[in-house]
Formats: structure tokens, C-alpha cells, sequence
């Protein structure tokens, strides 16, 4: 309900750059007036629990729980006595930080008290500002939903602000902060700016082409750097999948013969025993997935059924299920028994899945592959070791733990080129939304063709400036902030 009066509000303190399209909406709603406030650190029992508002009343609800007349110094922590204003009643001694609009999260006047993390204490402060007038409850989002529409973050931005919420592994936090950092935002303005700039010679030229002030090689000038840009939108949209990977988990699957210890091998890089290991060859049945932290990169680890012919139905169902999964794969972990290399299934295991994906080049394939020969700890230390014809491999024993931290390492630089290494490189497409507005881009560049005709020429450079605005929030509709903003928590 409130959205509709929201929309405008942020239009009116986005100006025109941010356009929004209007909802139709009758009723009357709070709108942004309001003053929010909720509880911003975890639920439950803890030391200390902060606390916040946001909006114009955060000043007065301050005074008034603090039953003070003057307000603290601006971002000072300074110790307070809060009481609720019905009763008089002491509630907590407590932190309490103001932030003056604009120079605070929001761009709004914003109020910080750091309480006790006892359930009863945050339920009687929480109670007390719902007591003021003026102020009420805030919505999954809103503080940040308010911080966009202030222009304190683009929508990029955002989208790094959830991510670093939700960051599971070391490689997502120091994207997601890479985003929050601008980082996205920053090379699409500067992709718009180049536009702009195409733009502005391109109609200059429209409107003067006769005219001998022009400058020359105007329009060549404008071709070169929109050239160039197409050539760079290329390359982050090849990155692009790597990104996605490194937000949502990458997907590795562990395959191999019957036996060779492809249980063993999940259950020690989960660390949990998320698959029966047995002596007896087609234990798995059914594709296990579990996700984990490997080497700091987020993963969906695939436990399958041993690859074998001639077996029974329901294992054939396994073998066909694990065949399934094994397309999907972006880092395929090969394991065959160092021991047994010279079974018919070593050898076609080897002939089949490892020789097809070995023979891909790297680039035209996404999939990976690691060949680790398991039950190192079977060989003798003086015989000869695994055969030398084999492609390159690693050796583990998962029962001795032996040549673990060296598939790890090995791990991390495979993840790394899956998913990108979010502390290198150009930033990352981390949504299919960046992807999207991108290729959008790129579609609307191939249009460009100015010797043919300057005002298709042009419309081709605005719809594709249009495409970056888009991607860091300028022009946005209300759905796609909505289910951005669905990704954040009450009190965010
Ligand atoms: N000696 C030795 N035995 C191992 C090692 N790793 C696994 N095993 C044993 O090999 C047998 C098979 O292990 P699993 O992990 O069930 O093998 P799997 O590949 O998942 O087998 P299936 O699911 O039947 O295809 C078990 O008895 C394990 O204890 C190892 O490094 N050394
Ligand atoms: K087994
Ligand atoms: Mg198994």
C-alpha cells in the first residue's frame, strides 16, 4: 500500500536520473514520513542488541526515552538511561548513537541504541518507541529500501549489501564487499558515460552534419569508443557464469568406478558423514548433494553411484542418475583406486569420462576435471607407482588423510577458475540481472551502424545506455526492487 507514495517520494529525492514507474494506488498509506525503527541485530538471546530507527522523528523518540532535553553529540556513543515514557519505568543502560540525516545509512535522522540482549530488554524498548507518536514498525528491507531511494547506495550496491549478509564462505564475503564498494556500479557509469558521450557526437552530427564548425573525425572518434566498449561488455559477459557461481555455490561432483572411495572423499571434505562408505561396490545409489565451504569457495558437493555396466535395475537407475549429474558438473573430481588401476572399470573409467573431458580444450568446455587416485596407502613404498601413461593426478589416501591438503590446494585454484577469484580481477556479474542488462547492452550496440543511418544510429545508443542505467537501479521498476529488497531481513 505504501509503495505507491514511496515511489514518489523517491522520485522526488532521486530527481529525474532514477525514474520509477507509477503504480496506480488509492488508498492513503504512511509513506516514507514515517519513522521506522526495529531490532537490527540477530533475534535472540545475546550481549548487546542494536536497536534503530530511521526518519524524521528518530531525534524526538530520542529525547524521550533518554528523558532528556538536548540530544547527545552527533556519532558519539555516549551512555544513557532509557525509561519508557508511559510509566517512567527504567528499561536499560544502555549506548545510544545519533546520526543527523544526511550523514547517516539511511541519508535520514537515524538513532542507534545498543541495549542488553536479554529478550525482555529489546521487547520493553521496542514496545516504548512503538509508543511514540509518529514512529512504527519497519518492513524486511526498509532501511536500506530508504538508503536507495536517498541515493546513499546504487542498486548494485544493495544487491552487495544482501550478498554480504548472506555470505557463507571468505571468496563470497570479499565479492559481496566488493560490490558494496561500488565496484559494478562504478565500471557501468562509466560504460554510460562513454554512451553518453557516443551520443552526444553522434546527434551533434545529426543536427550539424553540413556544418563546417564540426570538428572532424567526430563521428570515427565515436565509432572507436563504442567499439571498444562492445569488446569489454564481451569480456565480462564470458566472466558472467563465474560470478553466479561464486553467489549461489559451485557445482562439484565426485565420480569413478565402484569402490574407489567416492563416498569416503565426501564425507571428508563435508566433514560430516553425509554418505555410507562400505566395502561392498554399489553402496551409492542415489546422487547425495551437500553443500560446503572448500578452500573458501561456496560448493554443492555430489556424492554418485559407482559408474559400472550390467548391474541390477535400481543400481542402474544409480548409474544413469549419476550420469545425469556429471553434465552438470563445473569441477568434475575424478577418483579411481591407485591400487586397482588395471581393472576393466579403472580402464574404461579412464578411456571414457576422463579422456572425453581431457580432450576438450579449456575454453570451449566450462567443465573441469581432477583425477585423484585414492588408497595411496595400498601401494608399496618401494613398487612401482601408479602407471605413467596416466593423465596428471593427484594421490590420496582418505584413510590416512595423506595428500589431503594438496587436493585442497589443488581445489582452490580449480574453484577459483569456476567461480572467478573475487580478490583479483574485474568485478564480477554475481545475478543473471547484470547478465541480462549487459547482453542487453551488447544486443542494443549491434544496431550501431552510423554510416547506414545517424538516427537509428542514436536510438541503438540510447537503448543500450538505458540497459546500464538499468543495472545500477536509474529508471528500475518496482517489481525488481521488490524482490531485491525481499533478500533483507527486518532491521536491515
Ligand atoms: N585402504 C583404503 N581404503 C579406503 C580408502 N578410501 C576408502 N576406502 C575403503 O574403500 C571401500 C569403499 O569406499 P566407499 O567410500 O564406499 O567407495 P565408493 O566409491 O563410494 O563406493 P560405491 O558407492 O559403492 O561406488 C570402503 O571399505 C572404504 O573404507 C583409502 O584411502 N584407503
Ligand atoms: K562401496
Ligand atoms: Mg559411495
Amino acid at each position: 500500500m505504501w509503495r505507491g507514495l514511496w515511489t514518489l517520494a523517491a522520485q522526488a529525492a532521486r530527481g529525474p536520473r532514477r525514474l520509477c514507474t507509477r503504480r496506480s494506488s488509492g488508498a492513503a498509506a504512511p509513506g516514507s514520513g514515517a519513522t521506522i525503527f526495529a531490532l537490527s541485530s540477530g533475534q535472540g538471546r545475546c550481549g548487546i542488541a542494536v536497536i534503530r530507527t530511521s526518519g524524521p522523528s528518530s531525534g524526538h523518540a530520542l529525547r524521550i526515552l533518554t528523558a532528556a532535553g538536548d540530544l547527545p553529540p552527533a556519532r558519539h556513543a555516549s551512555l544513557r538511561l532509557l525509561s519508557d515514557p508511559r510509566s517512567g519505568e527504567p528499561l536499560d543502560r544502555a549506548l545510544v548513537l545519533w546520526f543527523p540525516g544526511p550523514r547517516s545509512f539511511t541519508g535520514e535522522d537515524c538513532v542507534e541504541f545498543h541495549v542488553h540482549g536479554g529478550p525482555a530488554v529489546v521487547s520493553g524498548v521496542l514496545q516504548a518507541l512503538g509508543s511514540v507518536p509518529g514512529l512504527r514498525p519497519a518492513e524486511a528491507g526498509e532501511f536500506t529500501r530508504r538508503a536507495f531511494a536517498n541515493g546513499k547506495l546504487n542498486l548494485t550496491e544493495v544487491e552487495g549489501l544482501a550478498d554480504l549478509i548472506h555470505a557463507e564462505t571468505e571468496a563470497q564475503r570479499r565479492q559481496a564487499l566488493r560490490q558494496l564498494d561500488g565496484e559494478l556500479g562504478h565500471l557501468c557509469r562509466g560504460w554510460a558515460e562513454t554512451l553518453t558521450k557516443a551520443l552526444a557526437h553522434v546527434e551533434a552530427y545529426i543536427d550539424f552534419g553540413e556544418d563546417d564548425n564540426l570538428e572532424e573525425g567526430v563521428l570515427e572518434q565515436a565509432d572507436i569508443e563504442v567499439r571498444a566498449l562492445e569488446v569489454a561488455l564481451g569480456a565480462h559477459l564470458r566472466d558472467a557464469r563465474r560470478g553466479q557461481r561464486l553467489r549461489s555455490g559451485a557445482h562439484v561432483v565426485v565420480t569413478g568406478p565402484p569402490n574407489a572411495g567416492k563416498s569416503s572423499l565426501v564425507n571428508l571434505l563435508s566433514r560430516k558423514p553425509v554418505s555410507i562408505v562400505s566395502p561392498e561396490p554399489g553402496t551409492t545409489r542415489d546422487v547425495l548433494e551437500t553443500p560446503v565451504d572448500l578452500a573458501g569457495f561456496p560448493v554443492l558437493l555430489s556424492d554418485t553411484a559407482g559408474l559400472r555396466e550390467g548391474v541390477g535395475p535400481v543400481e542402474q537407475e544409480g548409474v544413469r542418475r549419476a550420469r545425469e549429474r556429471l553434465e552438470q558438473a563445473d569441477l568434475i573430481l575424478a577418483m579411481l583406486d591407485a591400487s586397482d588401476l588395471a581393472s576393466p572399470s579403472s580402464c574404461n573409467f579412464l578411456a571414457t569420462v576422463v579422456a572425453s573431458v581431457g580432450a576438450r580444450s579449456p575454453s570451449d568446455s566450462s567443465q573441469r576435471l581432477l583425477l585423484v587416485l585414492n588408497k595411496s596407502d595400498l601401494l608399496s613404498p618401494e613398487g612401482p607407482g601408479p602407471r605413467p601413461d596416466l593423465p596428471p593426478h593427484l594421490l590420496l589416501s582418505c584413510l590416512t588423510g595423506e595428500g589431503l591438503d594438496g587436493l585442497l590446494e589443488a581445489l582452490r585454484k580449480e574453484l577459483a577458475a569456476v567461480c572467478g577469484d573475487p580478490s583479483t580481477g574485474s568485478p564480477l556479474l554475481t545475478r543473471a540481472r547484470h547478465q541480462h542488462h549487459l547482453q542487453g547492452c551488447l544486443d542494443a550496440l549491434s544496431h550501431y551502424k552510423p554510416s547506414k543511418d545517424l538516427a537509428l544510429a542514436a536510438e541503438a545508443l540510447r537503448v543500450a545506455r538505458g540497459h546500464l542505467t538499468r543495472l545500477t537501479g536509474g529508471g528500475g521498476t518496482e517489481e525488481i526492487l521488490d524482490i531485491i529488497f525481499r533478500d533483507f531481513c527486518v532491521g536491515k
